[in-house]
């Protein structure tokens, strides 16, 4: 049973910084499927690219693994032999109920899970390295470092798949934009307090670069190829090929 998120719907007198917590934890799965454009075919594509990309003896990264959906389509859908997930969230709420979510499906993958800071987490011999959504709660300063530490723990011709929601540069087109993605939570059942009151929730934590920034950023670490191969709106999904 999937639980309802109305964590903003009544008027809160101090909305504090977004956080996961508990609450968060509870509702994410129906949050970020009613909150994020495209959400369900990532995940889905995070399968088929797993598939595609994944080799033999090698590991998998999922950073910021939420409740494990990413980790789960990955698993699914990974043919070579002698691979290792390893899936790492700060949030402990999180990874308590991903760990039952991951034990809920049998797999011959194991799944390494672990409660830690991604800036602390040793990459090394992997095949694909998932970020979706998480980069974007980093703090700016660190995101350079962290990217760095995945290129260097990537294998030649390894897959890093990098989900985030961004900004234009252009005023105009920006607003449009985040019109269009208000719309969309509209359309999925939230009201105009549940939206107001989380945009201010997320404003000091979700901080956005814009597409030209991060795709420039992958090609100076030294990826080969970056591309965004997603776009709803003001979220996209780009690949980079080491
Ligand atoms: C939007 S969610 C990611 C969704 C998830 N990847 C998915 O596909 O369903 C962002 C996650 O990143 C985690 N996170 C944020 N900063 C982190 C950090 N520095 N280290 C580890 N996890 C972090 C949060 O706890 C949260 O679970
Ligand atoms: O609700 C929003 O506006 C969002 O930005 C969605 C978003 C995200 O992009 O990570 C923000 C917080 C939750 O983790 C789920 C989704």
């Amino acid at each position: 049973m999937q639980n309802k998120d109305t964590l903003f719907s009544t008027p809160l007198t101090n909305i504090g910084d977004f956080r996961f917590d508990q609450g968060v934890a509870d509702v994410f799965s129906d949050m970020i499927q009613r909150s994020v454009p495209g959400y369900t075919n990532i995940i889905a594509t995070i399968g088929e690219l797993a598939k595609s990309y994944v080799t033999p003896g090698s590991r998998v990264y999922d950073l910021g693994c939420s409740l494990g959906a990413a980790t789960l389509a990955a698993r699914r859908n990974i043919d070579a032999s002698e691979v290792e997930i390893v899936a790492i969230d700060n949030s402990e709420q999180m990874i308590e109920r991903c760990q039952r979510n991951l034990g809920a499906y049998r797999s011959e993958i194991p799944v390494h899970i672990a409660c830690e800071d991604i800036r602390q987490t040793e990459i090394k011999n992997a095949s694909m390295v998932i970020l979706n959504f998480t980069l974007q709660f980093l703090p700016p300063a660190d995101r350079q470092a962290l990217l760095n530490k995945i290129y260097s723990g990537m294998l030649p011709g390894g897959l890093l798949l990098l989900s985030e929601k961004v900004h234009f540069e252009d005023t105009q087109i920006n607003e449009l934009q985040i019109e269009l993605h208000h719309n969309f939570k509209r359309a999925h059942g939230y009201s105009e307090l549940e939206i107001s009151q989380k945009r201010t929730a997320l404003e000091n934590v979700l901080r956005t670069d814009t597409l030209p920034e991060h795709i420039a950023r992958l090609k100076e670490i030294g990826f080969k190829h970056a591309s965004p191969w997603f776009q709803c709106f003001n979220f996209t999904s780009m690949v980079a090929i080491k």
